[in-house]
């Protein structure tokens, strides 16, 4: 059976479609749409064809083909690049295979992965930005790229501020001012083939940003809701991106927007094929402390509950502690799946 009809036996995910263009010109049923998705399991798709934004699907392409040149480098060149040498917030750079814990026995995650800090692309705040040739070639498409993505990302976080009732200094926008530095990524990812079927080549997570933009053409992908007992499927649909909410957004909301458990791994039964696909993690600035705002549909705090202290770059850091294997297995599996029990 080929995997593309195994896909449709498969549990599917059934993420809610919300158009940017309908949401741009101000559609309340979209707005309704994207807050119940987010709120339900945090994960739709992104309508992006007939928007200002439809030129992310060309430079889409285009990225790929970057990614395809980035990752052919030789490992000497890579291992300059190294993202743990080369940035505190893993923010620039390239990580091998196999440095990322998958399961609580240690095993190694099947992937590599090369980041650029959304700082350097365009020229924001004073961190070195180094990388290679293929990157310095594509600085226009990168540009373009995230700019767009910006503006889409824009667009959601108006709508879920309005639709949460949220007053001016506690709106969303206010924590991503696309004219301030912020530890905002392009991840771009190349996944191993692997004749292991039961091999899953990437971390159970949960992304712990605010909002993340995901493409590829090749399935993979999987979710597990709140409440849903196993991994759902996610296909890719052409012409929209996959979106997630991250856990700063679930941290301020106190747990009202989703920010939902995801892996990637073969379909069963069948080997893991080789895969590329980029994701644009958004987060709010390093600076932010990602406490409850006041919203009139946001859940209080419990009464004795001691009120945060955490901000958005200490959330970062613990996060890929966790991911590198550095926390016990107990607190690493609450910090990276948010104590799911999904870390085996
Ligand atoms: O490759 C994918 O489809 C998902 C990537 C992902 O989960 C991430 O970069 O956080
Ligand atoms: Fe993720």
């Amino acid at each position: 059976m080929s995997p593309s009809t195994l896909l449709d036996q498969l549990p599917e995910a059934n993420l809610a479609v919300i158009d940017l263009q309908k949401l741009e010109s101000g559609s309340a049923y979209e707005q309704a749409s994207l807050l119940r998705a987010s709120i339900e399991n945090g994960f739709f798709y992104l309508k992006l064809v007939d928007t200002p934004e439809r030129h992310v699907l060309e430079y889409a392409e285009k990225v790929f083909e970057l990614s395809q040149e980035i990752f052919t480098y030789d490992p000497v060149v890579k291992d300059l690049f190294d993202v743990d040498r080369l940035s505190q917030y893993k923010t620039n750079g390239y990580k091998p295979k196999g440095r990322n814990i998958v399961s609580k026995d240690g095993s190694r995650d099947g992937f590599e992965s090369w980041v650029l800090p959304r700082n350097g692309l365009e020229r924001l705040g004073d961190d070195l930005f180094p990388h290679p040739p293929a990157v310095a070639d594509g600085m226009n498409l990168l540009r373009g790229l995230i700019g767009e993505l910006g503006s889409a990302a824009q667009t959601i976080f108006r709508s879920l501020s309005d639709s949460l009732n949220l007053q001016p200094g506690q709106r969303f926008e206010d924590f991503h001012d696309p004219s301030r530095p912020a530890p905002d990524i392009l991840r771009l990812l190349k996944y191993h083939a692997d004749e292991r079927s039961s091999n899953i080549p990437q971390t159970p997570h949960t992304d712990l940003g605010s909002l993340t933009f995901v493409f590829t053409s090749t399935p993979g992908l999987q979710v597990l809701p709140p409440h849903v007992p196993e991994w759902q499927y996610v296909q890719p649909l052409a012409g929209h991106a996959i979106v997630n909410i991250g856990d700063c957004l679930t941290k301020m909301t106190n747990g009202l927007l989703k920010s939902v458990l995801h892996r990637v791994g073969p379909l069963p039964g069948h080997p893991m094929p080789e895969r590329y696909s980029f994701a644009y993690l958004m987060r709010p600035e390093d600076s932010t402390l990602l406490q409850v705002l006041d919203s009139p549909l946001i859940p209080s705090p419990q009464k004795d509950e001691v009120p945060t202290t955490i901000t958005s770059g200490e959330w970062i850091q613990s996060k890929f502690k966790a991911l590198r294997g550095t926390y016990d297995a107990k607190d690493g599996d609450r910090i990276l799946t948010g104590g799911r029990g999904v870390m085996v």
